[in-house]
Order: C-alpha cells, then structure tokens, then sequence
C-alpha cells in the first residue's frame, strides 16, 4: 500500500515519521495550518502519483468527555463543522443550504482497524466524527454549540476537511489520526500538552505500520 501521510506542521511529521518507521511505503508532504492551505497542498501532493490512501495525522483539541489529553482519535467521519451559516438561532451546514457536503466519509474499515489495533495495543484510543473548523475553539460557548451540533464529536483540528476533499475528489481513501493537545474549549495556550500529543502521534504510528 502506498501512503500519503499529511500533517500540518514539520513537528507532526517528524513524529509520525518516527513512529511509522523507515518504510518505502510512506510518503510525506505537509499541509500547512487551515482548510485553504490543505486542500490545495493536498491536491498538488496527490497529484504527484497513485496513492492508495492519504493518512491525515497530527494533534488536535480534544471534546470534553470524548477525548482526553494525550489520547487518539481515528475520525469515523471528517466535518466541516463550521461551513454553512450562522443563524439567529442556530447554524444551517452546506447541506441545509443546498449548497453541497460538509462532511467526508473515511475508510470505514481502515479506521475500524485501526482503532481496535490502537486500543489492542494499550493506548487510549477511540473512533469518532474529527470536526475542522476555520477557527481554533476559544470559549465554552463554542465547544458546546460544536458538540451539540456533530454528536459524538471527539476532536477539532483545521484541516481534515480540506485534505479529505482533494483525496476524494482525486479517488483517494482516507485515515485521519489526531492525537490530543488540549482541551476543546476556552483558551488556554500554555495548557496545550504539545509534547505529549506528539509522544501519542509517534505510539501510534508504530501501530498503524502494522495496519496499513
Ligand atoms: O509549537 C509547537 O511546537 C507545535 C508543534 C506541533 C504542532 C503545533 C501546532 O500548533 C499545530 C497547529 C495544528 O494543531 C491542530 N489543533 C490543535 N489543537 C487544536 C484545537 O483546539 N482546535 C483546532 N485545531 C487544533 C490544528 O490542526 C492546527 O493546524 C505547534
């Protein structure tokens, strides 16, 4: 299986490289941070050759009660949480507004795998919808009208959702691994657990070597 392993940022990379090991069948590009940068790296890194799948990996903000610090997320689904428009009194998605999909299915059985082999090993993983959002979450207020808004959300991250429209629209399955830096809700910088995010994104990807 050739693999495209995108991360936002060179640190993200470096750790799952770490962890997927020296191995010919995964390739790396980075993203950059944010739905615009993604989906246009993500296409032009896809474009480059015949991949069998893109795996999105790097850390994420983790929902209160789904995700803890430090844990793995495996999306089940990727959404744009925050594409369509605001209302009065709530949010209308693409799709309420008849304007298309703001959400992207993953490799259903990839990320089943995954998953089972990610707890199998004995790491805190669980399978859930991964939101991207234009803005990093920032209030409680927030955190609450995203979760109300995707139930079960488990994590946000700000590319997933670009990354997983150019792969779909070049016929590429997808994986999105995160792992968790903080807590979705107000903001709190010098809380992010930056290290061990990155330590959880080398543990698993030493265990998804052996899935892929
Ligand atoms: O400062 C560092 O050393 C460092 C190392 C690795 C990554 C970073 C980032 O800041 C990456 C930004 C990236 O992280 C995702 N992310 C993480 N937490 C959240 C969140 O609560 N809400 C939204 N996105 C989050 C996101 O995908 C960013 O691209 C720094």
């Amino acid at each position: 299986m050739r693999v495209l392993v995108m991360t936002a940022v060179a640190p993200e990379q470096d750790a799952i490289r770490r962890g997927l090991g020296d191995d010919p069948r995964f390739e790396y590009a980075l993203a950059g941070v944010g739905l615009a940068a993604s989906a246009v790296n993500g296409a032009l890194a896809l474009s480059k050759a015949p991949y069998d799948l893109l795996l999105i990996a790097g850390i994420a903000g983790g929902f209160e009660g789904r995700a803890e610090v430090g844990s793995i997320v495996v999306a089940s689904e990727i959404v744009a949480a925050d594409l369509g428009s605001e209302l009065l009194d709530g949010f209308s998605s693409l799709e309420e507004l008849g304007f298309g999909a703001s959400r992207v299915p993953v490799a259903e059985e990839l990320a089943r795998r995954a998953t089972a082999a990610l707890q199998a090993a004995g790491l805190p993983a669980q399978a859930g919808p991964v939101l991207t959002v234009a803005t990093a979450t920032g209030t409680a207020a927030t955190a609450a009208a995203l979760a109300a808004r995707v139930p079960g959300a488990a994590a946000e991250a700000m590319e997933g959702f670009g990354l997983a429209t150019a792969a779909q629209r070049l016929g590429v399955p997808v994986l999105e691994v995160r792992t968790i830096s903080n807590r979705v809700g107000p903001r709190d910088r010098d809380a992010w657990r930056i290290g061990d995010a990155l330590q959880a994104l080398e543990a698993a990807g030493s265990v998804l070597a052996e899935v892929l």
